[in-house]
């Protein structure tokens, strides 16, 4: 059951990929709705649980019995009973998060917040431990280095995996225009796939560079095995200023998934329709 749209704050096209795989191996969707009641109706182990739920303009009703019902449905901040209005700092009054600068200070200039607490940053265990360990450091550690929240390499253990770093389509689009951005993009069927016959179109690479800063790589967005693996290194990279032309200047290591990486050519402005590259 899904809310609004699936995966907010991801790239929505790849988003879209990862439903219809799911789809295809037959997990349902059923959206938008929302969650209104959940019964106990039978004891046990599973028990049996009625769930009724309302679609999302409160036209249409939903009910069926389940053994399990798991709510994902992000958090909140606990931040309303620590004293930020006794000393002055801002904060959104639905959610608890604060509102912090590029150095995570709040709007009281001598108090800082780092983690999930932010307004508007990813809620991730090691954005927070980075984050947490760099403050230390210019404070009382004589160094300047700020977090870097764009370039944050991240995965879904979706059943296939979506690996990512940096910034997706839709938020290219909006930071330099969707004319200043080159999207290129394949599909590519893993060596370890093509025995089995498994789906060629499954897994999907795109690279989004930014135009004019001499085709910057501003996102690397993997959907196939082990994509966590792949972006991770090469998030590194992204850190570095990595450009498309260094990108396809290096050699892939053949034949594994993330040499498409280094070979990617089609542009998705010249063709909507993606190739598919085999990794033997
Ligand atoms: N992100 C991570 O790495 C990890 C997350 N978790 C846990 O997983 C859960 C989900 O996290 P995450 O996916 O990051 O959260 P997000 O905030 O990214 O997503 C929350 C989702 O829940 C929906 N939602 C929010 N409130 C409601 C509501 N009242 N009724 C129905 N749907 C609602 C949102 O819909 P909409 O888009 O419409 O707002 C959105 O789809 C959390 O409990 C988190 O603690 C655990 C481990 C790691």
């Amino acid at each position: 059951m899904v809310r609004s749209i699936l995966l907010r704050g991801f790239d929505q096209k790849i988003a879209e990929r990862i439903e219809e795989h799911m789809v295809n191996q037959r997990i349902s969707f059923l959206r938008p709705f929302v969650l209104t009641k959940v019964e106990k109706i039978q004891e046990g182990s599973p028990g049996k649980l009625r769930v009724t739920a309302l679609s999302s303009d409160g036209k249409e009703t939903f009910e069926g019995e389940f053994n399990t019902v798991l709510l994902a449905i992000g958090r909140e901040a606990c931040t309303r009973n620590i004293g930020l209005d006794h000393v002055g700092v801002k904060y959104n009054p639905r959610t608890g998060k604060v509102l912090v600068d590029e150095e995570d200070r709040t709007n009281v200039g001598h108090i800082f917040a780092i983690g999930d607490v932010q307004k508007g940053r990813l809620d991730l265990t090691p954005v927070a431990v980075q984050a947490g360990r760099l403050l230390a450091r210019r404070l009382y550690g004589r160094q300047r280095t700020k977090c870097d929240y764009i370039n944050v390499p991240t995965m879904l253990f979706t059943s296939m995996e979506y690996g990512a770093c940096g910034v997706s389509e839709e938020r290219a689009s909006q930071m330099y225009g969707e004319e200043n951005i080159e999207v290129y993009h394949s599909n590519f069927w893993p060596l370890e796939w093509t025995v089995p016959g498994r789906d060629k179109y499954a897994c999907y690479a795109k690279v989004i560079c930014h135009i004019p800063d001499s085709e910057r790589v501003v996102g690397v967005h993997v959907l196939g095995p082990n994509a966590g693996e792949i972006v991770q290194g090469f998030a590194v990279a992204l850190r570095c200023g990595l450009t498309k032309e260094q990108l396809d200047s290096t050699i892939g290591i053949h034949p594994v998934c993330a040499e498409v990486l280094t070979d990617l050519t089609v542009t998705q402005r010249a063709s909507g329709a993606t190739v598919v590259k085999g990794t033997c």
